[in-house]
């Protein structure tokens, strides 16, 4: 394998029932680049992204074939093919995040707080890197005086930064962003747009965006689903 390559898809196929909606689609991600996915509406951007942390598993009409290769640490994982066991740890090293914030019925603080305590990290070491997680996505001084209240009463433009604040408090290699920046306003999309070109130096990142603008400033490379 090529040293700076981090995923690798080959001759996806994916269906829904009998659908088919990705054909025999490859894909090649460097480490430390940004590589968005373009393609009109219902394609199969989004339904992609859950295939490669396999939370596509979790639509029982969903069937694939080809294969995915996560090169971790040295060693090949055969992503199509892992065991159920595995799951949440793949799902810890390649996060997805939704366009549409898969908010808990938790306070902002635990929703923040349940990535990590999966892993048995307690309260006190977490909170260090979960304020550090809500400066990066500039929520913190919105939000630092309710950190105990509910998430739910977070705004749209907030929400999207909690979870992607959360995702960020697991270090990830690969980041599965789903529009990152569909509910903030223009000065927000900004600063996050700066913020994941930061990010490559952490990680690599696959991103679905609509605005071309967007694409041309943050993106090494461009694929399109036709
Ligand atoms: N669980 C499912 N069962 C059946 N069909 C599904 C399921 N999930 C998605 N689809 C269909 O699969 C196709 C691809 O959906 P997907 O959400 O991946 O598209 P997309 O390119 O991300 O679209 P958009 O840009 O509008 O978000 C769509 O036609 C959608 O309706």
């Amino acid at each position: 394998m090529p040293n700076n390559t981090i995923l690798k898809i080959e001759n996806l196929n994916l269906f829904y029932d009998k659908r088919q909606i990705l054909k025999d689609f490859n894909l090649t991600l460097e480490k430390n680049s940004i590589l968005a996915i373009s393609g009109p509406s219902g394609i199969g951007k989004s339904s992609l992204l859950l295939t490669v942390n396999q939370l596509i598993k979790e639509f029982e009409n969903s069937n694939f074939s080809g294969n995915i290769i996560f090169y971790d640490e040295g060693k090949e994982l055969d992503i199509l093919n892992i065991q159920n066991k595995d799951l949440p740890t793949l799902r810890r090293k390649i996060v997805y995040v939704s366009q549409h914030p898969d908010i808990l019925p938790f306070s902002i603080f635990e929703n923040m707080y349940f990535p990590l305590k999966i892993q048995k990290i307690n309260k006190e070491q977490a909170k260090k890197q979960i304020i550090e997680a809500l400066k990066r996505v500039f929520l913190y001084d919105e939000i630092k005086d309710r950190l105990n209240d509910s998430a739910y009463l977070l705004s749209g433009g907030q929400q999207q930064r909690l979870i992607l604040a959360r995702a960020l408090v697991l270090k990830p290699k690969i980041l599965l962003l789903d529009e990152p920046t569909s509910s903030l306003n223009e000065e927000l999309a900004l600063k996050i747009e700066n913020l994941l070109i930061e990010l490559k130096k952490e990680c690599s990142i696959m991103m679905i965006s609509h605005f071309k603008s967007q694409v041309l400033k943050v993106a090494d490379f461009v694929v399109e689903i036709k």
